[in-house]
This record gives structure tokens, sequence and C-alpha cells, in this order.
């Protein structure tokens, strides 16, 4: 199931562009169920995430439980580009809002079990169904509003600024960034040009090179995040907030939004291989998997 799920994923790369102009056509293994979107309202492709559209407004809201942490692993980020994909195809939907169904986490990131002790092989494979899903988010027709209900680490982070535009729940016990170089990895190209095109090039320097997470209040200063609200009120302000982006015609806002991002887009699309090769050989180098490991070790002590 996983694996068709896949190469759905990866036949459908090429007419991703064509969205913009409003031509869209659009795990955890043994949990999943078959996809098949059910008229226009409650449909989800598994039991790792639910999307709910409401016909009368045209908003889904995507809402992510993959326990414990809404960890990024390869079948969860095919589910997530698919349900995305399928969301594009269907007209009655003009935009999303990304959340966690999880307590306290949006999303912990990629999942490091995929790039820790894994072959070449599957690396690469994991590593394309990443460069697919923020293919899909960034250059989707859809207006996409992340409501960031929890700590939002590295790839939780990548996920969020694919969008167009995020609110936090304000709670300083969350934190948000590109804390790669913590790991002892390196955020690739287009992470890094997507975080520059959100808060700018010199403050994307610290925080790249820091690998900074950031407090609600502290990424509202920086640009990272758009506004703050009581957790409680998140999905609503979502909701509100997608009422101006709305108000916009939808060829005139699709059409900016493809003049702002497509250089960034093409130049992950005109690299992707290259991308793949530089990642796989990056990981799965002795001294990167021994920092995984000690990480790994870490974030399991910190529980003991
Ligand atoms: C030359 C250049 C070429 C290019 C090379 C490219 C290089 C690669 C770039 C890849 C970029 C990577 C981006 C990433 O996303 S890496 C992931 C980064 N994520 C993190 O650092 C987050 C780590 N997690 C946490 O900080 C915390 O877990 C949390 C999210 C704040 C939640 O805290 P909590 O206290 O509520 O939960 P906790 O007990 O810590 O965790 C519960 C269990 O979940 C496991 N876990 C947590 N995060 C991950 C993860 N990202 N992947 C896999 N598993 C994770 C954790 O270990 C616990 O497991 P267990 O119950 O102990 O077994």
């Amino acid at each position: 199931m996983a694996t068709a799920l896949r190469r759905l994923a990866k036949c459908s790369v090429s007419a991703r562009l064509l969205s913009f102009a409003g031509h869209s056509r659009g795990r955890r293994g043994h949990f999943a169920r078959p996809c098949t979107v059910v008229a226009q309202r409650n449909f989800s492709s598994a039991s790792t995430m639910t999307v709910d559209l409401d016909s009368s407004t045209g908003i889904a809201v995507m809402k992510l439980h993959s326990p414990p942490v809404n960890s990024l692993s390869l079948d969860f980020l095919t589910e997530i580009a698919i349900s995305l994909e399928k969301l594009e195809m269907n007209k009655g939907c003009r935009g999303v809002v990304v959340t966690s169904a999880l307590p306290k986490i949006f999303s912990a990131g990629l999942d490091i079990l995929e790039m820790y002790g894994k072959s070449p092989e599957r690396c690469g494979e994991f590593w394309r169904a990443v460069q697919e899903m923020w293919l899909k988010f960034y250059s989707s027709r859809l207006v996409t509003v992340a409501a960031i209900n929890g700590s939002s680490p590295a790839g939780g982070c990548l996920l969020s600024m694919t969008c167009d535009y995020r609110i936090m729940a304000d709670n300083p016990r969350y934190s948000i960034g590109l804390n790669e170089t913590q790991l002892g990895i390196v955020a690739p190209f287009w992470f890094k040009d997507t975080m520059v095109n959100t808060v700018g090039h010199r403050t994307a320097e610290i925080a790249l090179q820091l690998g900074l997470l950031y407090s609600p209040q502290d990424a509202l200063k920086i640009g990272m995040v758009d506004e703050l609200v009581p957790e409680e009120k998140l999905v609503s302000t979502a909701t509100e907030a997608m009422a101006r982006w709305f108000a916009i015609p939808d060829h005139a806002r699709q059409i900016t939004k493809s003049a702002m991002r497509k250089p960034t887009i093409d130049k992950l699309l005109s690299a992707r291989e290259t991308d793949i090769s530089n990642f796989v050989s990056f990981i799965t180098k002795d001294s990167i998997q021994k920092s995984l490991k000690l990480y790994l070790e870490n974030l399991r002590k910190k529980k003991a």
C-alpha cells in the first residue's frame, strides 16, 4: 500500500506547476486504510491524519496524528503529500489549515530513525519523499496556513514555512526553528532558501549556523511566524485569517505566489537527483551516523 502511494506521488510531480495557474489536478504501515476521497467532507487518507473539508467555506483542516511526535517518516511524508494533492484536485477546496492532533507537538521534524542505520537506497527513497512534500506545499495553488500548536523543530519548522501564513500558540514551552547543526547535520540549500525567503538573509544566517530554536515570542519578532494566539483560538484564528486571502481573486494570488516561489522551486527541481545523492553520501558517512546515534541516545536519556 505504502509503495503504491509513493509511486502515485512520484507520477504527479510533472503536473505540479500547472496548479499555479488554476489548472490543478490534484506510517505506519499496519494502520493504513484505503485512500478514497468521500464527497467533500470529512475524509482521511489514513489514521495518521484527518482531513476535514468544509464545503461551505472551501477550507480543509489537515490534522497530523502520528504519535508520539509526528516525526516525518517516509510513509507519513507520502501520506501528507497525497492528502494535499487530493485537496488540490478538489475544486471545492480553496485553502488548507495544517495543524497537529497531538498535544504539545506540531511535528518533531524528520524521523531520525529514517536516517540512522538505513541502506543508501532507503535513504534515497526517504529524501525523495521529503523533497516531494516540500515541492507540493511550496507550490500549492491553495492558501496554506500552519496552525502551530506545539514544538516544531527542523523538518516541522520547514513544513510550516512552506505555508503562506503561520499562526503559533503563544506558549513559552514550545519552540520552532531549523536546529540541524545541533544534530551535526546540515540543512540542505532548499531548507536554507525557504528560511531566507521567510525571515531574510541575515537572520537566517545566524539562525541556521547556530541551529537556533525560538520561543513563539522570538519567532514572532524575527518573522518566522506571523501571529501568536492562545492555543484554544488557533484553528478559529487560522480559518479567520484565511478569509483575508480568499478576498483576493484566486488567479491573481496564485500567479503572484508562483512568481515569488518559482525560482526557489526550480532550483530544487533542476538539482533533484544531485540533492538526493548528496544527502545519501552525507547521511551514510560514519561520522554523521555517530552524531545521529548520540543525538538519539540523548533524546532517550532525557526521558529516563
Ligand atoms: C553537504 C550537504 C548535503 C546535504 C545533507 C543533508 C543533511 C540532512 C539534513 C536533514 C535535515 C534534518 C531535518 C530534521 O528534521 S532532523 C530531526 C530534528 N528533530 C529534532 O531535533 C527534534 C527532536 N525531538 C525533540 O526535541 C523532542 O522529542 C520534542 C519534539 C520536543 C518532543 O519532546 P517530548 O518530551 O514530548 O517527547 P520525547 O520524549 O523527547 O520523544 C518521544 C519519543 O519520540 C522520539 N523522537 C523525538 N523526535 C524524534 C524524531 N525527530 N525522529 C524520531 N524519533 C523522535 C524520542 O526519541 C522518543 O522516543 P522513545 O519513546 O524514547 O523511544
